[in-house]
């Protein structure tokens, strides 16, 4: 009899709470983190955040990384070996993470997750989005030793950056229905409780947004918590699909198109107005939440010709056919994608 074994790799210690960030040296020993380390992170990220957490740190390098794809992640690999570290720490927002986690898991190091911004998933999930590698989809990485959450910096992150988090959350929606439709037309396997908990991360962005333009604060770590139990969703289903559907594929496919536009929780969230649209599911509630809190909703918000966004919804379902979403094997023709957009409103 065959045995399937199933491993889960989960974040081992979660500190989340305000200001917490002067405490990492304390963090570090607690759980017992030896130098050297190397930080990995963004050059706007470095001059805000970076010296505030290294100012306790005596052996360690900081290596600034300009996009999530392959020649990055070498360079972190190559100065990680000379550095002999044994912990490489992602600093930042979803780039600087995913570098950080993918070189972990090459080199076998431990990883730790400072996101700097609530503006995706990535925070927890043992999954990075690396380019370079062929397809604009997540490779399996490493899972966090610890995530060091300070809502002190992820709530004076820009509105952009938590908006972001926000779409990128509702996605789950999308991604869960799209699952469930799989393990019915295909077979797909379907985890009931990991389903559950991107679902439930998904309700706490919507209720965010209820509660974001009057109290920031409380808002993102709402936001934050979401953000972490939807990588946990990941983790424990082994890949991103309870947290990654058609609406994602929409965004990969728009960031193959115009490589230099919006953010990805951006895409993500008006790919989620579109493939509830289509699902038949409450497509409105979704735009009005995206509204309430001033993310995009249209094209022209996301600053996207209409035309990437109509060749888009053609080219989605090509981007990942492995798995099997509302957009089925043969996506959407033109005349389609080009009604579904303007009824939601996404273009004129
Ligand atoms: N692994 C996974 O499961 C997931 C991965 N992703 C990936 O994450 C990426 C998206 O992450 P996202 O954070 O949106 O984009 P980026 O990491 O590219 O960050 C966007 C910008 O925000 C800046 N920034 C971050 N924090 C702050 C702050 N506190 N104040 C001011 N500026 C800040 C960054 O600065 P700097 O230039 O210094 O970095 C960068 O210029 C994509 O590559 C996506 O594929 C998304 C979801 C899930
Ligand atoms: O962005 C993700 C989840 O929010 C990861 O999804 P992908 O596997 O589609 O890259
Ligand atoms: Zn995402």
């Amino acid at each position: 009899m065959e045995i399937n074994t199933h491993v889960i790799d989960l974040p081992e210690r979660i500190y989340i709470g305000n200001g917490i960030i002067s405490k990492v040296p304390e963090y570090f020993d607690q759980i017992c983190l030896k130098e050297p380390y190397l930080i990995v992170t963004g050059k706007h990220v470095r001059k805000i955040i970076v010296d505030k957490i290294t100012k306790e740190f005596k052996d360690y390098d900081i290596i600034e990384v300009e996009d999530a794809n392959l020649d990055e992640a070498n360079k972190v690999e190559e100065l990680a070996k000379k550095l002999k570290s044994n912990v490489i720490i992602g600093i930042g927002g979803g780039k600087s993470i995913d570098v950080a986690k993918f070189t972990a898991f090459n080199l076998n190091r431990k990883f730790v997750s400072i996101p700097t911004a609530p503006s995706h998933d990535g925070i927890t999930s043992p999954f990075a989005a690396i380019k370079g590698l062929g397809k604009p989809v997540s490779m399996k990485s490493k899972e966090p030793v610890a995530i060091i959450a300070d809502i002190d910096i992820l709530s004076s992150a820009p509105k952009r950056l938590i908006n972001s988090g926000i779409g990128d959350t509702l996605g789950k929606i999308v991604a869960v229905r799209d699952w469930k439709l799989a393990a019915k037309l295909r077979g797909e396997y379907y985890g009931d409780y990991t389903a559950s908990l991107a679902l439930l991360s998904a309700r706490h962005a919507m209720n965010t947004t209820r509660i974001i333009n009057r109290d920031l604060t409380y808002g993102v770590r709402l936001l934050v918590e979401a953000l972490i139990s939807s990588g946990v969703a990941m983790a424990m289903a082994g890949s991103t699909r309870p947290a990654s559907g058609s609406e994602h594929l929409f965004a990969h496919a728009v960031e193959m198109l115009y490589p230099e536009g919006p953010l990805h929780g951006e895409l993500v969230g008006v790919g989620t107005i579109i493939m509830a649209y289509i699902h038949g599911i409450n497509w409105r509630e979704i735009k009005k939440a995206l509204k309430r809190i001033g993310a995009p909703t249209n094209a022209k918000q996301l600053g996207v010709p209409d035309e990437i966004i109509i060749k888009a919804l053609t080219i989605a379902h090509t981007i990942r056919p492995e798995r099997y979403t509302i957009l089925g094997d043969r996506g959407l023709t033109r005349a389609s994608a080009e009604k579904v957009a303007k009824e939601t409103g996404v273009i004129p």
